[in-house]
């Protein structure tokens, strides 16, 4: 299944000299998203997880369905303000802009395996902080996976040391 022909770019989104990835036709698209699940199940299958983290938002979208299809929990990581309980935070940069991460202190047990999901792989800041956010609480990141990676970005130099995959390469 070629799932590169599934992503619309967008030109100057959400501004000028941003190639926008946008997802949503292979999320229309039934059988492109379950493959794209499958293969990220595949990716995970030897690591032996006990948990899936996924940044907001489209970590969410990724992230919920390969927990359920691996039948471990599911850590959602938000912007801040968003999570009830106490937290803790992370800063990172964007390929435009600028934010902080937050994820419950009681997310996740120290020793526990993370598998880390997100749509799209750009400069690596959010998954470096997510990762970051995973450690202080003693977890084990034993893989990082996007659907997309912007290659171009360097993101993988970024997260250097971890295991980096993704399902497609622009
Ligand atoms: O590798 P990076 O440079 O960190 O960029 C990648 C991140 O940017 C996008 O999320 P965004 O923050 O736009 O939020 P959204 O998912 O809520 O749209 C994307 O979904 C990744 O999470
Ligand atoms: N070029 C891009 N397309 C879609 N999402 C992004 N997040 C960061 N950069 C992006």
């Amino acid at each position: 299944m070629d799932l590169k022909e599934k992503i619309r770019v967008i030109p100057d989104f959400p501004e000028k000299g941003v190639r926008f990835k946008d997802i949503t036709p292979l999320l229309q698209d039934k059988n492109a998203f379950k493959y794209t699940i499958d293969k990220m199940k595949e990716l995970a299958e030897s690591l032996n997880a006990d948990v899936v983290v996924g940044p907001e938002a489209r970590g969410f979208i990724f992230g919920t369905p390969l927990s359920y299809a691996m039948n471990v929990g599911f850590v959602p990581v938000r912007k801040p303000g968003k999570l009830p309980a106490e937290v803790i935070r992370q800063e990172y940069s964007l390929e435009y802009g600028k934010d902080s991460l937050e994820m419950h202190k009681d997310a996740i047990k120290p020793g526990q395996r993370v598998v880390i999901i997100d749509d799209l792989l750009a400069t690596g800041g959010t998954l470096l902080s997510t990762a970051k956010l995973v450690e202080k609480l003693g977890g084990e990141v034993v893989g990082i996976f996007f659907l997309i990676e912007l290659t171009y970005l360097k993101g993988r130099d970024t997260l250097k040391g971890y295991n980096v995959e993704s399902l497609i390469k622009f």
